[in-house]
């Protein structure tokens, strides 16, 4: 057809007049004639009819719109410098005291009564601490809680919040001894949540509130024994899994601090944050304590990154608050805590003296702020200074008991606040303060009333602004929403890309660039979650599934230490299963933050004022789209294969009893001692204290009890796939009570499973795992030395039993049930006290096995056992000599 001899089409022509064009259009092509033209031609008469003075009302809503939007903005600066001096006022580093209330049973228990104990609150920002003697200390802190709500103490935390919102970054610690009450203000309980959820939906309520659109982004991590660990990456379970990647600190050129690994997912309202909150205190590490049977063992870190794409006007475009739950500072005389929980309160106790120590630097302006002497602090590093708003809350307990400790953290709170004040303040310039603080917070109040009107009106003008819209001709409908869609913000655009991925992990580190380099650079990488990290270092490795067998409490403690770390052997799956459409980043220095994204932007996502979201929704309902893709749900799509952790109720679950001090062996008792001591058969449940059965049954073999460990249902099936079949029979069946126990009392919860109390070796990519009884050590936890006697008592008393077995059975039938009882029964020991595993003992246990299968077992134990009698270690001799030997 010629163009030109088509009919002259008016590009103004009402939309009405279309339908005709299109038949005039027909008359040139009427094969074209088909249904689909029919129908689209109805549909555009059916249109509504054309308002001239729709166009005119469209244009007047608009400009209200937008000077109201003025005017918020404009209140918006006003109320932000406004709250900014009124932080300044009440000071950047603020400190708050809270004390704890006595327990029922501190109170049934002759505790002190409330108020009437050695810690009184004097008034709301002074605390009286009663000595004796008609003494008393008395100490001033920006507020004092005694006896306050979790409301009370919040509306106080509220104004840092808000400034985060305005762009600085906020630092809200919990301080204090052990089982003052830090994760009780923090976390808080379903009835009365504590402070980390309430900021999250404050900070959600503020963002919808504003007119800005903002990215909200939550990560969170643990500091365990010094080391980062992402809790919002369940760690490997079994050997084979690959490792979550290790966290690092990097500095940024701005000095920013940034965690390569974390991640760090997007969340676009109050559920998702906390939802993945909640899954995150489900990995931390807790365990019971003299002090406390919830005791947190790490410092618990929740970072929340907010982003703003369109108010240059704020402090920062990207900042955070961080809220940490710190460990308790403890007395090891008190809590009388040995092996892993020692190192647990040395570890907490030296990072709180390094917080202790930045802090005070920072106050006293000194030139050098010692950030480097712990992780805690160099994670902290730029929500620390001036330019920062820090809160701590100092918890205290009323008992007089806890007098010690509690004088300890009132000093630390008092070194922190007294320095931050300078000379004392007089009596005049206090009030003039106060006055002062109080006109602006009642100016701050004046003006979010004055904002929350306006944001109504603007409300209502949106809404009739969409209606005036469906009033317009089409082409300024299709207009008007294109510009709607062009408001979508490029930086916003741009922190979707900024995600990185990994190249190139086979690169030694040293090799990547940091983020320094690459900032510089400007380079970008992308990969995706398929090639991520594999492995740690193996010292890091190591720390998460070493199983030091010292004694019982020492074995629970070990399976206590996270409850995402229970053991080596068990069915977690870590290995992401990658859905395609996630971009995800990698490797320790190949990437900033892990953000998990979608490549579908959602706007959704973006918490933001009505407007857009309204524009946005209309946006989606145009494109037909009425799926919400939530990234958190995603999130948990990829760890749908983890066993539910959520079964116990994260901190109450007991994990663990209280480490008891080791038993010594009694030197009179021969017969004892030469069974000495590992109880395989032990029915204490390291879930559970043990009973006074269990001590007894401890008491009476005289020596170290390392408990079974039951497994539970989750971990059951893994147990097939991740040790090898006990050759000795009864492996899958529940090995029978020990001889000081009752079995029926301890065995008969069936949803306890019981490994066997055998010797195997599992050999792995990672490493080499020796399974003793119900416990499995891996070959990197082995220590250099061992002691002759150690290993001389092991295989004397196999030599003991191998020939009770020859006399009994007449034979060598090893895999015969009564022989297996025989063994279980007379509860033979294979380690002692402070038996430390190592390569010779692994060969030589590895030799038993195929030994046995020789039938020369007795004579070459004999053989073993008298040349290590005779200290052919000490000479010199390696574990491959004896190998040699045995062979
Ligand atoms: N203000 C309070 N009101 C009621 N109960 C409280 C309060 N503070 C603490 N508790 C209770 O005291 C116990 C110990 O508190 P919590 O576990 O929070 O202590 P913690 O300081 O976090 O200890 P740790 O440092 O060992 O983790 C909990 O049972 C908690 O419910």
């Amino acid at each position: 057809m010629e163009i030109s001899s088509m009919p002259a089409m008016n590009p103004k022509k009402s939309i009405q007049n279309l339908g005709e064009t299109i038949h005039s259009l027909l008359g040139f092509k009427s094969h074209l004639n088909s249904n689909w033209v029919k129908s689209v031609c109805e549909i555009i008469k059916s249109l509504p009819e054309e308002d001239e003075s729709a166009a005119e009302e469209f244009s007047k809503i608009k400009e209200e719109v937008a000077s109201l939007t003025h005017c918020i903005n404009q209140l918006n600066t006003q109320r932000r410098q406004l709250l900014h001096d009124l932080l300044n006022l009440k000071g950047n580093i603020r400190v708050f005291c809270r004390v704890r209330p006595l327990t029922l049973a501190e109170n049934i228990g002759g505790g002190l009564g409330f108020g009437l104990g050695h810690v009184v609150a004097f008034d709301t920002s002074n605390l009286l601490l009663e000595l004796g003697n008609n003494k008393s200390k008395r100490y001033t802190f920006d507020s004092v809680f005694h006896g306050s709500s979790q409301d009370g103490v919040f509306s106080e935390v509220e104004p840092v919040i808000k400034s985060v919102l305005d762009g600085y970054n906020a630092c809200i610690f919990a301080y204090g001894q052990t089982g003052t009450g830090k994760t009780f203000t923090m976390e808080g309980t379903l009835e009365s949540p504590g402070i980390v959820p309430r900021t999250i939906q404050t900070l959600f309520r503020q963002a919808e509130d504003s007119n800005h659109n903002f990215l909200i982004t939550f990560s969170m991590l643990e500091i365990y024994l010094g080391n980062l660990r992402d809790l919002l990456v369940p760690q490997a379970m079994r050997s084979t899994d690959p490792l979550p990647p290790c966290l690092s600190i990097q500095t940024d050129p701005k000095g920013g601090i940034e965690i390569e690994n974390l991640v760090s997912i997007q969340v676009s309202d109050f559920n998702q944050a906390l939802k993945l909150y909640r899954f995150g205190c489900q990995l931390r590490s807790t365990a019971s304590t003299n002090s406390n049977t919830t005791s947190s063992r790490s410092h618990c870190m929740i970072r929340i990154s907010i982003t703003c794409f369109d108010a240059p006007e704020r402090r920062r475009e990207t900042n955070k608050i961080w809220l940490v739950d710190l460990g308790g500072s403890e007395r090891v005389v008190k809590t009388k805590a040995w092996g892993r929980r020692l190192d647990e309160g040395r570890a907490i106790n030296l990072s709180l003296s390094a917080l202790g120590d930045v802090i005070h630097a920072l106050q006293r302006r000194k030139r050098h702020i010692p950030y480097r002497n712990s992780k805690l602090t160099q994670v902290l590093k730029d929500s620390l200074g001036d330019d920062s708003k820090t809160l701590m809350l100092v918890h205290v307990s009323p008992k007089e008991e806890d007098l010690c400790e509690t004088i300890c953290s009132l000093n630390f709170a008092a070194r922190v606040k007294s320095v931050q004040l300078g000379p004392e303040e007089s009596n005049e310039a206090r009030h003039q303060r106060e006055a002062s603080i109080k006109n602006l917070q009642q100016k701050i109040e004046e003006i979010e009333d004055e904002r929350q009107h306006m944001r109504v009106k603007i409300q209502n003008l949106n809404q009739k602004l969409e209606l005036t819209r469906k009033h317009l001709p089409l082409e300024e409908q299709v207009e008007t929403s294109d510009l709607s869609s062009e408001q979508v913000p490029p930086s916003e655009l741009e922190f979707t890309k900024s995600i990185k991925g990994n190249v190139g992990s086979e690169v030694p580190r040293f090799m990547r660039s940091t983020i320094s380099s690459r900032t510089k650079i400007g380079t970008e990488h992308k990969t995706s979650l398929h090639s991520r990290r594999k492995r740690r270092p193996a010292s890091q490795r190591a720390g998460s599934v070493s199983f030091p067998v010292k004694n019982h409490s020492e074995c629970n403690s070990d399976r206590s230490i996270s409850r995402s770390t229970c053991a080596v052997g068990l069915n977690r799956k870590t290995s992401v299963e990658l859905d395609n459409a996630t971009v995800y980043s990698q490797d320790i220095s190949e990437c900033d933050i892990k953000t998990v994204v979608l490549p579908d932007r959602d706007m959704s996502q973006v918490t933001s004022n009505p407007r857009n979201i309204e524009k946005r929704g209309s946006r989606k309902a145009n494109k037909g789209n009425s799926t919400k893709v939530s990234k958190v749900d995603q999130w948990f799509s990829l760890h749908k294969d983890e066993p539910s952790i959520s079964g116990a109720a994260a901190r109450n679950k007991m994990v663990l009893d209280i480490p008891l001090p080791e038993k010594k062996h009694r030197p009179n008792d021969n017969k004892k001692q030469k069974q000495a001591v590992l109880e395989v058969g032990s029915s204490v449940s390291p879930d559970k204290p043990p009973t006074l059965k269990d001590l007894f049954a401890e008491e009476t073999s005289s020596s170290l009890i390392c408990p079974p460990q039951p497994i539970t249902d989750d971990q059951k099936d893994s147990l097939d796939g991740s040790l090898i079949e006990d050759s000795q029979g009864g492996s899958g069946s529940p090995s029978p009570p020990d001889s000081c126990s009752d079995g029926s009392e301890n065995f008969d919860n069936e949803d306890e499973f019981y490994a066997t109390p055998m010797v195997q070796t599992v050999e792995d990519i990672d490493h080499s795992m020796i399974k003793i009884g119900r416990h499995r050590f891996s070959s990197f936890d082995l220590d250099d030395s061992i002691s002759n006697s150690q290993v001389f008592g092991v295989l004397a008393q196999e030599s003991q039993d191998m020939a009770t077995e020859r006399g009994g059975n007449g034979d060598m039938d090893i895999s015969s049930q009564s022989s297996t009882e025989e063994r279980s029964k007379s509860g033979r020991a294979v380690l002692t006290d402070d038996l430390k595993q190592k390569d010779l003992g692994m060969t030589l246990i590895k030799s038993q096995e195929s030994a046995k299968k020789e039938g020369a077992w007795f004579i070459q134990k004999s053989w073993a056992s008298a040349l290590l009698g005779l200290g052919f270690l000490d000479l010199g001799f390696n574990h491959d000599f004896f190998y040699g030997l045995i062979l």
